[in-house]
């Protein structure tokens, strides 16, 4: 399976900031601290179909294919299992895997530069930029996850596990980074679901403070396409469901101009 990003050019007719001043609930809102890693793309990142070409007069589907890009030299899948996983998050990969296995879960793969999962991208380039959630260079430290996606269910499951240079509270997951996780996994699932779009408003209640080194799951569906307005629900639990650390609701919009 292909993920495939188009870098946007156009600039954003407004800022969430400046909608969220305009009236909006900006109580639980962390969508102004993740426009941070849009603006250093001059523009925004326009997220596309994966393996998708626009259908004439109507949405572009998701079009899902287990096939991958053949990786030049010096890129790398890191969704796939390193040494730095621990036991808890081998486990579920290993589960979702199996789930695979009848098609009605996929893996996406994951590179650290986000154009690299861009469809027809040759993958031969060094570029400086860096995927936010790729941004460290020794495994382990940052964020190491695999996301899995569901068609039927619309539904993007993300196991993770956060590592030491993530910290906020002293041995806690930085809430910035829980908020990255829950809009890249809810982003993704608007992504797969419709095609290219954008986080405009995300609200999260954190519910429990999520360990450094520990596994985690952020379960996010679409719960309603409105015209360009893509309404998802994100959980994110404990490996072993047990502890709920936060649950989010994320308002995605269809990109236009692609
Ligand atoms: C990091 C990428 C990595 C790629 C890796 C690929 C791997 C794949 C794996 C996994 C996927 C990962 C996924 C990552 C996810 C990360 C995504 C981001 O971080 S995106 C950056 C942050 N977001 C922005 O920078 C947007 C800034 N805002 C804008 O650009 C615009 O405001 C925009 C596009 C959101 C809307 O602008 P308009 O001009 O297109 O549309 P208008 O007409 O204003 O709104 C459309 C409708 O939506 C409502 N709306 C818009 N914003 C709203 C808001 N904040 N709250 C409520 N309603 C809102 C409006 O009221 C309107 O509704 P009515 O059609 O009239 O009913």
């Amino acid at each position: 399976m292909y993920v495939g990003v188009t870098w946007g050019t156009r600039a954003p007719a407004k800022s969430t900031s400046d909608r969220l001043s305009a009236g909006g609930n900006d109580r639980h809102t962390s969508a102004a601290m993740l426009s941070i890693c849009a603006r250093h793309t001059r523009g925004g990142i326009y997220l596309c179909n994966y393996l998708t070409t626009q259908r004439a007069g109507g949405p572009a589907p998701c079009h899902v294919s287990t096939s991958q890009p053949s990786l030049s030299k010096g890129h790398r899948d890191y969704s796939l299992p390193n040494a730095s996983w621990s036991q808890n998050l081998q486990d579920l990969y290993n589960k979702y895997q199996e789930l695979t296995k009848n098609g009605d879960w996929k893996r996406l793969p994951s590179y650290n530069t986000s154009v690299h999962h861009r469809e027809g991208d040759p993958m031969d380039g060094e570029r400086e930029n860096r995927l936010f959630t790729r941004n460290l260079d020794k495994d382990g430290v940052g964020l190491e996850y695999c996301m899995f996606y569901n068609k039927a269910e619309k539904r993007m499951v993300c196991i993770f596990q956060p590592g030491p240079y993530l910290e906020g509270p002293p041995g806690f997951l930085h809430g910035g980074c829980t908020a990255t996780m829950i809009d890249s996994t809810a982003g993704g699932g608007a992504v797969c679901t419709v095609g290219p779009v954008f986080t405009a408003n995300l609200n999260i209640d954190y519910r429990n403070p999520i360990l450094l080194g520990s596994t985690a799951i952020a379960d996010s569906t679409v719960e309603k396409v409105d015209g360009r307005k893509v309404y998802t629900r994100c959980t994110v639990r404990g490996h072993d469901d047990k502890v709920v650390y936060a649950e989010a609701t994320g308002l995605f919009i269809k990109s236009s101009n692609l």
